[in-house]
């Protein structure tokens, strides 16, 4: 640019000062157009040169560091992001996406009394300021310029000094207010979108549905931090992009045409835009290619953080060479990318060179020589009908080139600087112009992947309201709303699955059980059909069938329950049937009563009754695992409070899954679900989860101090005795005590995590706990305590486990086959070798419907 400018000058000194001073003029104004066109084809987007976009935004608004050479790094950096967001869909702008971005405008900008708006009016009037500060700039830089050719002391010292020294702090004031108010702009609005998907996303378990059930939506956790951040700057940059470049035009234009007529402002943006259209019709697939490139690096980063999380492992077995082997290729996969990527760019970047800088410089020397030696024939201003009131020929006729023979080298100086620095101008202001409506398209992609996230957290939120209204009133067509969208979590993206059926698991032989199992089959058949005709309804617009086809397809799932119950053979392997269970409703409290009533009420598909806390109970239940496979067909179990039940069978048979569908993380498909409220059922896996914050965080989790404290009169006493009755106390006073903040997951062993999520459970004392292998790192002495002192608390346990040792705490067996079927039958001596329980006291325990809530917590010592 420097030396563009300087090349300019000594052209204009060679014929403006020394020669005819009007060819001097005009090639000065050359000049100033072979300036505006380099400062153009550098604001030209979506090439290898091409400026990132946050910098312009940033440098938008200093119009007088146009040409200052950007950071490559962070032009790569926004380029990626750019196309990434574009991908290789086509997106358009169109209706719909309009009334997208007016959503999620509503969300950032909620009203005209919000602070965000006022922040809006506050940049748009900074805009403006800074328009007229850039129009005073190039004046001011003229008259300088003529007051020093000419020698005018005092209108050097009144332009260069005074007037400057007047206006740099208004010129500093509107340029940094601007920067600042765009950021904060940007942030506020980053702010209002992030807390709405958060309130959506961290609602109940829609986080664990989103990542495990849901496979519509990758990486969310990027979706939520940077697509989120990079679409409210896209807009608000779009705000200042689009506004201030057509307000810049407007002005620059006006004040050239005074000197150069409106033709050549006019030629000159025409230029600029047709070229930038054809410049994008031959642009490489960039889109595409830096989706790929996103991917690449993905599975390069994945090397390095699953070295990092396994070290330890790797380090053992010593495999430090077959990673550096994973990575090395990983790493060369993105090289070879990046140089298919440089390529494309090379022959863009010719091809921009051709057209913005040298062909543009030609067109404005041609456009500035017109009046020069075709000043008789043709006239700028004649392009257009000076007739025309409203066009760019009006009132233009008497405005063409007003150089004068005896105007003097000082006028021709400042006419010089003033004019090349609004050509300038213009040109950014065009380059700014063409980029947003590059923004535009951008942000379509931004809002795309911002809506697509909307639309799933819609849905995921809904299916969950539903579900939990159903549970009240199951027959409700909200209630079969609510499965058929659950259901709907489980179609795989591309709706593939909606021919597919539901699988049995591969061990599966189905003519072992021939006739149980054809019907079995037969329902499994009619959930697929309810699978297909959900998913062909879910994915029309309005999502809720008409109520008219729920009651139907509710009707006809009803008739083939009832049938199927009631041409049910006997399970020969199981203690408890349903229809066992009916019978046994005699004996059954009144509690149970009405909650076996609430069962028959519930007969169609996935119903969930939340119940007291006495009973959990799955009645023909299907376990369903994301996948579609059907790991347990028809399971029935009741466990009352007081009974323990110990869970069996191979590895991935479904044991673990079977919680998931009792803790409503995977979605009930089938049968009935009867359930304490969630927060009387616990869950302590195998490798617990320890969240940041002190030791006294981890004991009370999920909850506050604040709440523990209100909610089980938790003090620290207590938790320096539940510390002890896990064995922690030594540990806990080497760590430093109860306010000691650590990594706990890093700091603790794999047994003592184990023991420190058990004292969690004491804590909260629920009514039932699932102990998936909970135990499995703790020595045998003190898992044994550790199970007395929950039963002993009254706490139901559900234990998933492999260790014989265990059995003894039990009374009831549940034991998978791996192929779909199970056994649920009281546990006997002869089960385990060497088993020292008494099986009466057992029964006494499993079998007394009588013994309650309160008489089982008033036995239990706190
Ligand atoms: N999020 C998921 N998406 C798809 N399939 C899953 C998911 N989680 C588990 N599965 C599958 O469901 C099946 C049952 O898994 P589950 O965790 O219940 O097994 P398990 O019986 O507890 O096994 P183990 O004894 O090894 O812990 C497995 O085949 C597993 O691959």
């Amino acid at each position: 640019m420097p030396l563009v400018m300087g090349d300019a000058l000594l052209k204009w000194q060679k014929y403006g000062h020394f020669g005819k001073q009007r060819g001097g003029t005009y090639v000065a104004l050359a000049a100033g157009v072979l300036a505006a066109g380099i400062a153009a084809k550098q604001m030209l987007p979506a090439r290898a040169s091409s400026v990132p976009v946050g910098a312009v935004a940033n440098e938008a608004p200093d119009m007088l560091a146009l040409g200052a050479p950007r950071s490559g790094g962070a032009a790569a950096a926004q380029k990626k992001a750019e196309e990434q967001a574009g991908g290789s869909k086509n997106l358009a702008v169109d209706a719909e996406f309009a009334r997208t971005l007016f959503r999620f405008v509503k969300i950032c900008i909620p009203g005209v009394l919000s602070k965000e708006f006022r922040m809006a009016v506050a940049v748009a009037a900074l805009l403006v300021c800074r328009s007229y500060l850039d129009v005073w700039t190039s004046d001011n830089g003229g008259e300088v310029v003529k007051a020093i050719v000419g020698k005018n002391r005092q209108g050097f010292l009144r332009h260069a000094v005074r007037d400057l020294l007047c206006m740099m702090f208004p010129i500093a004031l509107v340029n940094n207010l601007l920067k600042y108010s765009i950021s904060r702009l940007k942030t506020m609005m980053r702010k209002r979108l992030s807390l709405h998907f958060h309130e959506m996303y961290l609602s109940s378990n829609t986080f664990y549905r989103i990542s495990n059930l849901d496979k519509r939506m990758r990486n969310v956790d990027q979706l939520l931090t940077t697509d989120i951040d990079r679409f409210t700057s896209s807009m608000a940059d779009l705000y200042s992009n689009l506004s201030k470049p057509i307000l810049d035009i407007l002005l620059f234009s006006y004040r050239l045409s005074k000197t150069l007529g409106m033709g050549g402002p006019i030629l000159m943006i025409g230029y600029f835009m047709a070229m930038s259209g054809v410049l994008r019709s031959i642009q490489p697939p960039f889109g595409r290619l830096a989706a790929d490139e996103q991917r690449l690096e993905g599975e390069y980063r994945l090397h390095h953080s699953r070295l990092i999380v396994h070290s330890e492992e790797i380090a053992f077995y010593r495999g430090g060479g077959r990673e550096k082997m994973f990575i090395n290729e990983a790493f060369s996969r993105v090289v070879r990318h990046l140089h298919k990527i440089f390529a494309h760019r090379l022959f863009i970047g010719i091809a921009d060179s051709i057209l913005i800088k040298y062909v543009a410089t030609v067109v404005g020397y041609c456009i500035v020589s017109i009046p020069v030696f075709f000043a008789d024939s043709i006239s700028l201003s004649s392009l257009w009908p000076a007739s025309w009131s409203w066009g760019p020929g009006a009132g233009i006729a008497h405005a063409a080139p007003k150089v004068k023979k005896e105007e003097s080298a000082s006028d021709i100086a400042g006419v010089y600087t003033r004019n090349s620095r609004l050509l300038i101008s213009l040109a950014g202001a065009i380059g700014r112009l063409v980029l947003a409506a590059k923004e535009v398209t951008k942000l379509t992609g931004y809002c795309s992947r911002v809506a697509d996230l909307q639309m799933v957290l819609d849905e995921v939120v809904e299916a969950e309201r539903l579900a939990n209204n159903s549970s009240t009133s199951p027959r409700t067509p909200a209630g079969l709303g609510a499965r058929r969208a659950s259901r709907r979590l489980i179609e795989p993206i591309d709706g593939s699955s909606s021919s597919s059926s539901l699988q049995p698991s591969d061990a599966e032989h189905p003519s072992d059980k021939e006739d149980e199992h054809q019907q079995m089959g037969r329902r499994a058949e009619s959930i697929d059909d309810t699978y297909r005709s959900s998913s062909d309804d879910d994915r029309t617009p309005s999502r809720a069938a008409s109520a008219e086809a729920a009651k139907a397809r509710a009707k006809r799932h009803e008739l083939r329950l009832k049938l199927a119950i009631k041409s049910k053979t006997k399970n020969v392997n199981r203690d408890l049937s349903w229809s066992e269970g009916l019978s046994s409703a005699n004996s059954a409290s009144t509690n149970e009563l009405i909650m076996q009533r609430k069962v028959e009420r519930a007969m169609v598909p996935g119903s969930l009754v939340i119940g007291g806390d006495h009973l959990v109970k799955f009645v023909d239940v299907h376990i369903v695992s994301p996948d579609r496979i059907l790991l347990c067909r028809s399971l029935n179990m009741e466990i009352h409070r007081g009974t323990n039940v110990l869970i069996t069978g191979p590895n991935g048979c479904g044991k673990s899954s079977t919680f998931r569908v009792l803790a409503g993380i995977w979605p009930l498909y089938y049968g009935t679900l009867i359930r304490p409220r969630s927060d009387r059922l616990f869950y302590v896996p195998q490798r617990p989860y320890l969240a940041l914050g002190t030791l006294r965080d981890q004991i009370i989790y999920p909850l506050q101090w604040e709440q523990a404290q209100t909610k089980h009169l938790a003090t620290d006493a207590t938790m320096w005795r539940l510390l002890e009755e896990v064995h922690l106390l030594e540990v806990a006073r080497r760590k430093g005590g109860l306010d000691v903040e650590l990594d706990w997951s890093e700091v603790l062993s794999g047994g003592e995590k184990q023991r420190l999520a058990m004292a969690r459970l004491f804590f909260h004392r629920p009514a039932f706990a699932v102990l998936d292998e909970c135990t499995s790192a703790v020595s045998l002495d003190v898992e044994g305590f550790l199970y007395t002192r929950a039963k002993d608390l009254g706490i139901s346990l559900i234990t998933v486990s492999h260790r014989p040792s265990l059995w003894r705490f039990h009374e009831m067996l549940l034991k998978f086959d791996g192929q779909g079927g199970y056994e649920y039958r009281r546990i006997q001596p002869s089960d385990v070798p060497g088993l020292t329980f008494s099986v009466g006291e057992a029964e006494t325990q499993s079998l007394s419907p009588d013994h309650s809530e309160e008489q089982i917590i008033q036995s239990a010592p706190v």
